[in-house]
């Protein structure tokens, strides 16, 4: 039976700070500086129509967005270096920190790219949560107030 409930998307925010940079970058962000980076992560489904339960009413409670986001990146990537593999110069420096929070990406760690990863990371968690009944639509990751990147399904 097809479903007569539209889809709606929710969006929750979480934030968290790493340092990275652009090491073949023409200014400034080829030196080692930090963002307070915001993730947004916006997922669509039909809203629950569970009368007397916890979810009455939501596509998801955004605690439990909080939570899985929070696992996947936001704990990995908080007060880490976010540095391109073939950054080596910059990895063989950091390998010298003793527990320093290093984490080597694929690809320099422009937002584009970061973002990209997180929707790689997220799309599978969110797809298999929930029976599947959620599709993560949106990564949007500023990594300043004025600048961002968004990533959509393919
Ligand atoms: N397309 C991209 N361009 C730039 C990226 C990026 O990830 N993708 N990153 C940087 C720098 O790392 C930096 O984060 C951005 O610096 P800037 O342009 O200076 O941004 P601000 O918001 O700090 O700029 P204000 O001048 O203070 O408004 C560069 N480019
Ligand atoms: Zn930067």
């Amino acid at each position: 039976m097809t479903s007569t409930q539209p889809t709606i998307s929710i969006t929750r925010r979480l934030e968290f700070d790493s340092g990275h940079r652009i090491p073949n970058h023409d200014g400034q962000c080829k030196h080692l500086h930090g963002h307070r980076y915001a993730i947004e992560v916006t997922l669509t489904g039909e809203v629950a129509d569970h009368p007397g339960k916890a979810d009455d009413g939501m596509v998801l409670d955004f605690g439990d967005i909080k939570k899985l986001t929070n696992q996947y990146i936001v704990e990995q990537w908080d007060h880490a270096f976010l540095v391109a593999k073939e950054d080596k110069g910059l990895v063989n420096f950091l390998a010298t920190l003793p527990n320093h929070k290093t984490v080597i990406m694929e690809h320099v760690p422009t937002v584009e790219n970061l973002a990209n990863v997180a929707f790689a990371i997220m799309q599978p968690v969110f797809a298999k949560a929930f029976g599947g009944r959620l599709q993560l639509s949106a990564i949007r990751l500023y990594e300043t107030p004025n600048c961002w990147a968004d990533v959509h399904p393919a």
